[in-house]
């Protein structure tokens, strides 16, 4: 109990919070703050990561859903649409709306592609797709 939550999620023996290429460089009290700032954007990564890989695992079920159905991969007009409330959202955010969607569009590319895959996998082999995952309610 007592040494619980000492550690980032995702630090572990291959990861160095402290790796710099900085180090002996600079006065080591602008380095101290350097790494308390970069303690706060590894958690921003671990997130990152972790909330892309929910996103993934959602649209890994769009995709099954498509093959099982033959839909095509890509649906512009709900891209269009999610585009546009990003655009919103990036403003409120002070986030630069551009690279916004860059981000946005990065993403849905991989998960088209991943759509692509399984549905090529599909028409080969029926087996392949998973049973629907449970749609476990939160109340
Ligand atoms: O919602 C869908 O139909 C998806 O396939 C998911 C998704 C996305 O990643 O958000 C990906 C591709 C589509 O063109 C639109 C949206």
């Amino acid at each position: 109990m007592s040494d619980q939550m000492e550690t980032a999620p995702g630090a572990g023996p291959d990861f160095d919070p402290a790796a710099s290429s900085l180090n002996g460089e600079v006065d080591p009290a602008v380095m101290e703050e350097l790494l308390g700032i970069r303690s706060s954007i590894d958690n921003f990564d671990a997130t990152l990561v972790y909330l892309l890989a929910e996103r993934f695992k959602a649209t890994q079920r769009v995709g099954y859903l498509k093959a099982r159905h033959k839909l095509p991969a890509s649906d512009p007009g709900r891209e269009a649409a999610q585009i546009q409330r990003l655009h919103r959202l990036a403003r409120e955010a002070h986030l630069d709306p551009v690279f916004a969607e860059k981000f946005l569009n990065f993403i849905i590319d991989e998960v088209i592609r991943h759509h692509q895959a399984i549905s090529e996998s599909h028409a080969t082999d029926d087996a392949a797709a998973p049973a629907p995952a449970h749609q476990g309610g939160q109340s």
